[in-house]
């Protein structure tokens, strides 16, 4: 039986067929090169704007070629988990990290959410650890856990019992009703029994944390007070120990809260990260690891598995340093309006990775091997640099503990892991040191392994720099999703966790470990690395994007053109038609609708305008050592009853005094100014080639997609644009028109 095992493949990589696509998309190059070919020979109109508008063109043809050379050669992995159950005895263990941040805007109720599906995973307990990270220190999140780690005691076997899909409880009692008939009396009671206790549980985190003292800090505690978020001690609790080690039972569930002094920057979630990877590596230091956001619970009980046949599959999983699933969300507002739930992109862009070195590491929902984490490259085996593991460069590299670092070697050497007789809670003194704030001074501790330091948006930045050492990743997409979380609300939490995401690929395409150094100077390949473009120019478009919108509006203003006049006109707008026509199938294809399609597109202009705009700004600072950038983090709303009572408005634009609505709101403003004045016939004349057709066309396309802010012109209340807002928007816009009227006329 083993035998058969390894005859066949736990995983099968396809590579699909695009044929018509690809005629698409070279077409549209085509479109663009000819675009970029009439602007250099016809030099008879060549003036600035002309010459920046050449700038900018080059600019959107480059993106181009780099997201056609991404969706190129799409892939699929397919996983066979039933060929992977029969060598049971061989199962890897699996070290799961949740990571939290604050009990506020990540209630501690989505966290146990989340925990108690990964305690429930179809995969035997004893092989698995649940490390939460609480960068908060907050006794309500660890209240929370040990009330969790109780009902865990009849939810997983519930769970197992009745084969249930989604082990979030909140979600499973929200979509489950038991009305069939045919299920048992027994279920029927126990399920009634289970929804009871829940309820319970959930009751009691609400009064807790409603109120003002929410308990003593005493006993267990104790060790809480005289915290602060910033300026406290290390903090671990094992939760839950699987003493007997029986497959069966509950996995360990350990809290942990690093230690954390003003006075040490504490890098945020790749710090956590860090600190979860060395306190696993000395308790139970599994090969592989799993990384979710406190939000993301598992949707398909199987998903180890499924991550398993990528990971351990004897002719490739080799060099595979993690599987990345999709991220996905539960409850996403119809159509997407805020553009914040990415299915075209995972669809195409990711997919389209996969068929080269692999996906992006989206952050979460992500396997990862413990050896690639500790900067071991694909083909070393056993010895590791300069072919010694001499423990005094392990100290260096890993820090002082002995203990630590041994278990590193043994992870890096591969050793079969010997079964846990020694259970976590004997090593919680040596974990209170690993995760001091000073133990990695000196070490190589987010710079050269573990999660990088230096982005905001360290899981990029950690990807990249495996793929440099010659790793691959894949996608891993079974049936039911793998996981579901919770998207940003609103339209403000959007273009806030953008903006982060953007200043951290600033600092990357900037830094050392940007796709071109890693091209040039790691293993990634050309097309891999051209893939990465992609995500790491999110934040430079919005340079581009922002000088071309400003030059139409010129144009408009000024009465000069940059596009062509006559038959040359037709090359910009076969482009414009055949590329929207062409993105709305591949939406339509992919069952998406057609809402959705537009919502996206428009949200592309505002997002590419606004947050990546001000990333990219944000980048330069934190490039330039200004001041450093925060982590903002996302915040996350728990379902309740009266949430759904508005849901024909969820949709709807809100705005605030926040600054990141100054920008569209001037070029809306700008724009509306530059139509006024065309239409009035205000515009000055003179001799040379005025605005015309394609102007008049873009300017019309940015105003539609800035419509909603349009309608919050005029609105009142949140969906209305607040004053402050619109008087800066109507200085700085003023300034532009002004500006451009006094150059023009002269
Ligand atoms: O100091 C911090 C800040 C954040 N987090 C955790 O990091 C995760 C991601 O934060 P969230 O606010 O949800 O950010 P998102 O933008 O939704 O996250 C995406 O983008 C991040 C990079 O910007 C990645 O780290 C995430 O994994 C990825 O899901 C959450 O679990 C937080 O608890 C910490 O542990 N410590
Ligand atoms: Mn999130």
């Amino acid at each position: 039986m083993a035998n058969q095992g390894h005859v066949l493949p736990l995983s099968e990589k396809i590579w699909f067929k695009r044929t018509f696509q690809r005629v698409i998309d070279t077409l549209i190059l085509v479109l663009l090169l000819l675009n970029l070919s009439y602007r250099v020979f016809s030099s008879n109109n060549f003036t600035f704007p002309w010459f920046l508008a050449f700038i900018c063109e080059s600019w959107f043809t480059f993106i181009w070629i780099v997201i056609l050379n991404t969706k190129w050669s799409p892939a699929v992995t397919i996983t066979h988990p039933n060929r992977l159950l029969q060598r049971v005895p061989e199962l890897p263990p699996v070290d799961m990290f949740v990571t939290t941040a604050d009990p506020v805007l990540e209630p501690p109720i989505i966290t146990i959410n989340t925990v108690l599906s990964l305690l429930a995973l179809d995969y035997p307990a004893n092989k698995l650890a649940c490390y939460v990270s609480d960068d908060g220190c907050s006794p309500l999140t660890f209240y929370a856990l040990v009330e969790a780690s109780k009902f865990a005691k009849f939810w997983v076997p519930f769970c197992k019992k009745y084969n249930v899909q989604v082990r979030a409880p909140f979600r499973y009692f929200s979509n489950v009703a038991i009305s069939k008939s045919e299920e048992s009396l027994e279920f029927k009671q126990e399920w009634l029994q289970m929804k009871d206790m829940y309820h319970n549980l959930s009751q009691n985190l609400e009064e807790v944390t409603s109120k003002t003292i929410p308990f003593q800090l005493d006993g267990e505690y104790a060790v809480f007070s005289n915290t602060e978020q910033r300026n406290h001690p290390t903090i671990i609790k094992v939760i839950f120990e699987n003493m007997d080690g029986l497959s069966d039972q509950l996995p360990h569930l350990i809290y942990i809260s690093r230690e954390k002094r003003p006075q040490y920057p504490h890098n945020y979630k790749a710090g956590a990260m860090n600190v979860l990877t060395r306190v696993s590596g000395l308790m139970t230091n599994a090969p592989f690891m799993l990384n979710v956001d406190c939000d993301m619970f598992v949707n398909n009980p199987k998903i180890v598995q499924h991550a398993m046949c990528i990971l351990m599959d004897s002719k490739s999983g080799k060099e595979v340093a993690f599987v990345q699933c999709f991220q996905q969300f539960y409850d996403g507002i119809k159509d997407d309006p805020f553009g914040n739930q990415w299915v075209a992109v995972f669809e195409y862009i990711v997919r389209g990775m996969a068929g080269l070195q692999g996906p992006f590491y989206c952050g979460t929902n992500t396997f990862h091997r413990r050896k690639a984490i500790y900067g071991v490259y694909p083909d070393e085996t056993g010895s590791r640099r300069n072919g010694k593991l001499e423990e005094k460069i392990l100290i260096q590299q890993f820090g002082s503990l002995e203990e630590f670092v041994k278990s590193a070697a043994h992870a890096m050497e591969g050793s079969a892991y010997s079964a846990n007789d020694i259970t976590p809670s004997s090593f919680i003194e040596a974990a209170i040191q690993v995760a001091d704030c000073g133990y990695e001074d000196g070490t190589w501790w987010g710079k050269q392994m573990g999660w990088l330091y230096g982005s905001l948006t360290e899981d990029v930045l950690t990807g990249l720099s495996m793929k440099r050492r010659g790793w691959r990743s894949e996608c891993c997409t079974p049936d039911p999703i793998a996981f579901t979380g919770c998207a940003p609300g609103g339209l403000l939490s959007t273009m806030l966790q953008q903006k982060r995401w953007f200043t951290g690929h600033t600092v990357i395409f900037f830094g050392k470990h940007s796709p071109l150094m890693c091209m040039l100077f790691g293993k990634i390949q050309f097309r891999a690395g051209l893939s990465y473009f992609w995500v790491s120019t999110l934040s430079l478009r919005g340079v581009f994007l922002v000088c071309y919108i400003a030059l139409l509006a010129y144009c408009m203003i000024t009465n000069t053109n940059i596009f062509p006049k006559g038959l040359g006109l037709w090359i910009p707008i076969t482009l414009f038609v055949i590329y929207n026509v062409y993105t709305l199938l591949e939406y339509v294809k992919i069952g998406l609708s057609m809402r959705q399609w537009w919502n996206n597109q428009r949200m592309c202009i505002v997002r590419t305008t606004t947050a990546s705009f001000l990333g990219f700004l944000n980048g330069m600072v934190q490039l330039s050592g200004l001041s450093d950038i925060a982590f903002d983090i996302t915040e996350k709303e728990y379902p309740t009853s009266s949430a759904d009572e508005n849901s024909t408005d969820a949709g709807r634009f809100t705005f605030n005094e926040s600054p990141v609505f100054v920008i569209g709101t001037t070029i809306l403003l700008v724009y509306l100014t530059a139509i006024l004045i065309k239409f009035w016939g205000l515009q000055p004349t003179h001799s040379g080639n005025g605005s015309g057709l394609g102007e008049f066309i873009c300017s019309t396309y940015v105003v539609v997609c800035f419509w909603p802010y349009l309608k919050g012109l005029f609105a009142r209340g949140n969906y209305g644009i607040p004053l402050s807002i619109m008087c800066k928007s109507a200085v700085f816009a003023f300034v532009f028109v002004h500006f451009c009227r006094s150059n023009g006329l002269s």
